[in-house]
């Protein structure tokens, strides 16, 4: 098992490519710690998840909170070291795509956005580092980033923004954190089926472009981005840092 005795905290755990990342580092033996937004069905979807977890014998438990509130870090590492006494990696995934138009961007959309999937990640980001450092003995951070740190949408530009951040948050701690031995990467998902996006690709003419611009012929399911997370989270990728993991179906590089 790749994460035997390893704890790892999730943000965005109870649905998508978080839910899909705590299943699998939890196969592969790591204690999981899965974080929702504690309001809405967060809650109930991260107790069928422990559930879930425990019946093949894992270990799980969940702390909701805010991921724009810059204390829910300190929230979920806290509750990890309660639970379990430490932590060794921590998944920044929690992230909104509320998709609008750029000319009427309405403030609170944008700030909203900006403050979930960067703001506050970035506090989070640093409670588990000084966690790890006080530990001692390293650690793997991973940002769910995106292709979108890399191309333009435009009912996305206050998204992009977030997802560039998030790569580049993750090339600076590399270097801020490597001296602890704390290994800092990046995902990039393309585009993956899931809540975020069923709305917008509802539209069937938009699901068709989207399939067909993406060389492997399908789009990705949370499961696709989860061997990838758990890889860059154990010890086979333990000279790897300021990485970013492109996990998109060849979408990135199809010109033409
Ligand atoms: N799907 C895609 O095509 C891609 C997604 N990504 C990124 O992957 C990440 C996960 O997205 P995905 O799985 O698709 O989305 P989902 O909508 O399926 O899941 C979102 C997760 O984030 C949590 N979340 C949302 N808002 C908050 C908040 N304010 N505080 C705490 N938790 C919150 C949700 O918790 P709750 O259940 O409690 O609401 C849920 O667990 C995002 O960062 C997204 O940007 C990147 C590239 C492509
Ligand atoms: C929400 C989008 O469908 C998805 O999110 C991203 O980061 C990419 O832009 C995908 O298309």
């Amino acid at each position: 098992m790749l994460l035997a005795d390893k704890t790892v905290i999730i943000t965005g755990a109870s649905r998508g490519i978080g839910r899909a990342a705590a299943r699998e580092c939890a196969r592969q033996g790591a204690r999981v710690v899965i974080g929702h937004s504690g309001s809405g069905q967060g809650t109930e979807a991260a107790y069928s998840l422990i559930e879930e977890i425990k019946a093949f014998g894992g270990q799980a438990v969940e702390v909701g909170g805010d991921a724009a509130d810059p204390d829910t870090g300190d929230k979920l590492v806290a509750g990890a070291v309660k639970a379990f006494g430490s932590v060794d990696v921590f998944v920044n995934n929690a992230g909104i795509c509320p998709f609008h138009s750029f000319l009427d961007m309405p403030r609170e959309v944008y700030l909203k956005t900006v403050n979930t999937n960067l703001n506050g990640a970035y506090f989070a980001v640093q409670a588990a580092a000084n966690q790890m450092k006080n530990q001692g003995r390293g650690g793997a951070i991973i940002a769910v980033s995106s292709i979108s740190a890399l191309v333009g949408g435009g009912m996305q530009t206050h998204y992009t923004p977030t997802k560039a951040g998030l790569h580049s948050l993750m090339q600076s701690c590399a270097i801020a954190l490597g001296p602890y031995g704390i290994r800092c990467n990046s995902v990039l998902p393309g585009t993956i089926a899931t809540d975020i996006n069923k709305e917008d690709l509802a539209d069937e003419e938009k699901l068709a472009y989207m399939t067909s611009r993406t060389p492997l012929g399908r789009l990705g399911e949370p499961d696709d981005i989860a061997g990838p997370i758990v890889f860059l989270a154990s010890d086979m990728a333990r000279y790897v840092t300021g990485a970013s993991l492109l996990v998109d179906g060849g979408l990135y590089v199809n010109l033409q």
